[in-house]
């Protein structure tokens, strides 16, 4: 077993997949497995998306939050499109309930899909041109859009790969996801984590507050500094994910957490950025067809037992989770903001009188 109440989740060689050693391959498929039905999270190495591109994009993510905030929000993910790409401003998101606005700013990148695709004539699950910035904020633009699609890519083939590995791990065919992944969106996110303040509650701070992906499964990036934790439900406490040169996080949402009709994990997750350095990272969420139907997958519950859920397309799914995280951060600022203006109307009195 790789992955144990109380530990952090394990490396896998994924190299096994391609290679043709069948024991390897067969060991793999079953380490996949036990993380699945433990957290739903596991590293990977020896995958195919070159560690050279790894550095470039992150190199991108850098120089693009350096820009100077009034370039970032020229390309604006509420102000320039409705179809969610673009740059996110700090505090824009919370993700944990109670918790206060979140210290990360993001840049939403995604297929590029032009305005006479039918993904974006009928305004499917936030599909549209992505949104880069010109040439006079930033002159090598060029570059940074495509070693963005080159990695974004490479990522999206790299997650359907991983999904060949679920689909043995239930005993099924290679091939079994080959429906849900034509015609499968994905979006990603450069994510910039400033370092928490010493001043900050601890108790309510947060990089991104604990919560667990909407989609299909995520491939995430990591740079050198710490700060992605998961919640360890046996031992109650948040295991540090600790960076791994060339590694990628992959966990499982809770789209496949609803079609494994529970059985395969979507775990909370958080990230806590103390180490008094920037934190970068680069999450791509792979969402799948957005007209697919989910509906409980084969081996996932026993003879005559019921499936715990009704079917559903992919796009429901995955709206139904952002509406709900964007929601509290905006309800947060408005509560905030009528907080401020009863104060005034309740201290104005006493100026006068005063
Ligand atoms: O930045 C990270 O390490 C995690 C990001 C994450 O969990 C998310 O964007 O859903
Ligand atoms: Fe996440």
């Amino acid at each position: 077993m790789p992955s144990k109440a109380g530990q952090a989740p394990p490396i896998l060689d994924f190299s096994a997949f391609y290679g043709n050693n069948a024991a390897a391959k067969q060991k793999l498929v079953n380490d996949v497995r036990d993380c699945c039905l433990h957290n739903g999270f596991f590293q990977i190495t020896g995958h195919s998306v070159p560690l050279e591109l790894q550095g470039r994009i992150m190199n991108w993510n850098k120089k693009f939050f350096d820009l100077p905030l009034e370039e970032k929000v020229k390309v604006g993910k509420d102000t320039t499109n409705t179809w969610n790409r673009g740059y996110e401003v700090l505090r824009s998101q919370i993700l944990e309930p109670g918790t206060l606005p979140e210290l990360k700013e993001g840049f939403y990148i995604g297929d590029e899909i032009s305005t006479s695709h039918p993904y974006f004539i009928n305004k499917k699950l936030n599909l549209g041109p992505n949104i880069w910035p010109n040439t006079s904020t930033l002159p090598d633009v060029g570059d940074f859009k495509a070693t963005a699609l080159e990695y974004y890519t490479k990522v999206v083939a790299l997650a359907k790969d991983i999904l060949k590995v679920l689909a043995l791990t239930l005993d099924q065919k290679e091939s079994w996801f080959d429906d849900f992944t034509d015609g499968a969106v994905a979006t990603m996110r450069l994510l910039h984590y400033r370092t928490q303040p010493p001043d900050s509650p601890q108790k309510l701070t947060r990089g991104i507050g604990a919560h667990t992906d909407f989609g299909t499964i995520t491939l995430l990036l990591q740079d050198k500094v710490a700060g992605l934790q998961v919640y360890d439900h046996a031992t109650k406490e948040w295991l540090d994910v600790k960076p791994t040169t060339g590694a990628l996080v992959v966990n499982l949402g809770n789209l496949m957490m609803r079609w494994s009709n529970d059985r395969y994990i979507s775990n909370l997750h958080r990230v806590i950025n103390v180490s008094g350095e920037e934190r970068y990272s680069i999450p791509v969420f792979f969402s799948g067809n957005p007209d697919f139907v989910v509906e409980c997958m084969p081996n996932c519950r026993k003879e005559g037992e019921e499936a715990k859920y009704k079917p559903i397309t992919v796009e429901q799914a995955v709206l139904g989770g952002y509406a709900d995280s964007y929601g509290r951060a905006e309800k947060f600022k408005k509560d905030a903001a009528e907080a401020a203006r009863m104060s005034v109307a309740v201290a104005a009195p006493e100026v006068k009188a005063a």
